[in-house]
C-alpha cells in the first residue's frame, strides 16, 4: 500500500464522470473524504446519487476517473478497502423469508463477524421481541432496523449508507445520528444520502455535496 500520514483522506474521488443513458449525471467530480468527516450527497430524484454513492463503494465503475481508499485506487487496493467499507444499499440486503435474527447473523458472518449475540444487536435497534418474526412480515421501519444493525457490530471506518432513514421514525433517525457522531468521532466518516432533514447533524458539520443532472 501507498505510504499514508494522519492527513490521508480515508476516500477521495478524483474526476468522477458518470454517463448514464447518454445523459451526464456528473463530470470530473472531486473530493477527499476524511476521518471525521459526515457527507451528505444531495440533489433531485435522478441526479445520480446512488450512482455517485455505488462508484465510491466499488459496485460500479465511473465513465472515467478514480476512486482511491488511503491514496492507493480501490480497484488495486479492492481486499483492504472491502474491509473497511460497510455498504448499506437501499435495496439493504435484507431477505424476507429469513427472521430478523438470521438476516443480522447472515450479513455479520459474511463481514467475518462471528462472535456476537445478536439479541442485544437488535434490542439496540428497538427490535427486540422480533427476533423470531420474518423480515416479510416486518413494518417497512422495522425491515430497515434490520438492515441498519450490522452498524452497531462494525470496524469498518468507511459507512456508505443509502437513504439510511427511510421508514425511520423520528427518534429512531436521532439514535442513528449519535451512532454516525460516535462513529466519526472513533476516526470512521459516513458518506450518505438522505432526503430528510436531521436534527443533530447538521451544517457545518455536515458536508453536503450537490449533484444537479443536465443533458449532453
Ligand atoms: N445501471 C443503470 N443503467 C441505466 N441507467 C441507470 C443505471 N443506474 C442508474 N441509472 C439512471 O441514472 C439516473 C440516476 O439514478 P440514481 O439512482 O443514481 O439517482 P438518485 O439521485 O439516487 O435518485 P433518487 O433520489 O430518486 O434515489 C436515473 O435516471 C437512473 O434511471
Amino acid at each position: 500500500m501507498t505510504k499514508t500520514t494522519s492527513t490521508t483522506p480515508l476516500i477521495s474521488a478524483h474526476n468522477l464522470t458518470c454517463i448514464r443513458e447518454e445523459r451526464v449525471l456528473f463530470d470530473e467530480l472531486s473530493f477527499n473524504i476524511n476521518s471525521g468527516d459526515i457527507v451528505q450527497i444531495e440533489g433531485p430524484n435522478g441526479a445520480g446519487k446512488t450512482s455517485l454513492l455505488r462508484i465510491l463503494a466499488g459496485l460500479s465503475r465511473p465513465y472515467a476517473g478514480d476512486v482511491k481508499y488511503l491514496n492507493d485506487n480501490i480497484t488495486h487496493s479492492r481486499d483492504e478497502f472491502n474491509e473497511a467499507l460497510l455498504y448499506i444499499g437501499h435495496l439493504a440486503g435484507v431477505k424476507s423469508e429469513l427472521t430478523a435474527e438470521e438476516n443480522l447473523n447472515f450479513n455479520l458472518r459474511i463481514s467475518g463477524y462471528d462472535n456476537h449475540n445478536t439479541s442485544d444487536i437488535l434490542a439496540k435497534v428497538n427490535l427486540s421481541g422480533f427476533e423470531e418474526a420474518l423480515a416479510g412480515h416486518l413494518s417497512a421501519g422495522q425491515h430497515r432496523r434490520t438492515a441498519l444493525a450490522r452498524m452497531w457490530h462494525t470496524n469498518c471506518k468507511i459507512w456508505i449508507l443509502d437513504e439510511p432513514f427511510t421508514a425511520i421514525d423520528k427518534k429512531g433517525v436521532e439514535e442513528l445520528e449519535k451512532l454516525f457522531l460516535t462513529h466519526v468521532s472513533n476516526g470512521g466518516c459516513v458518506i450518505m444520502t438522505t432526503h430528510q432533514d436531521m436534527s443533530l447533524i447538521t451544517e457545518p458539520r455536515l458536508r453536503k455535496i450537490k449533484l444537479d443532472y443536465r443533458f449532453i
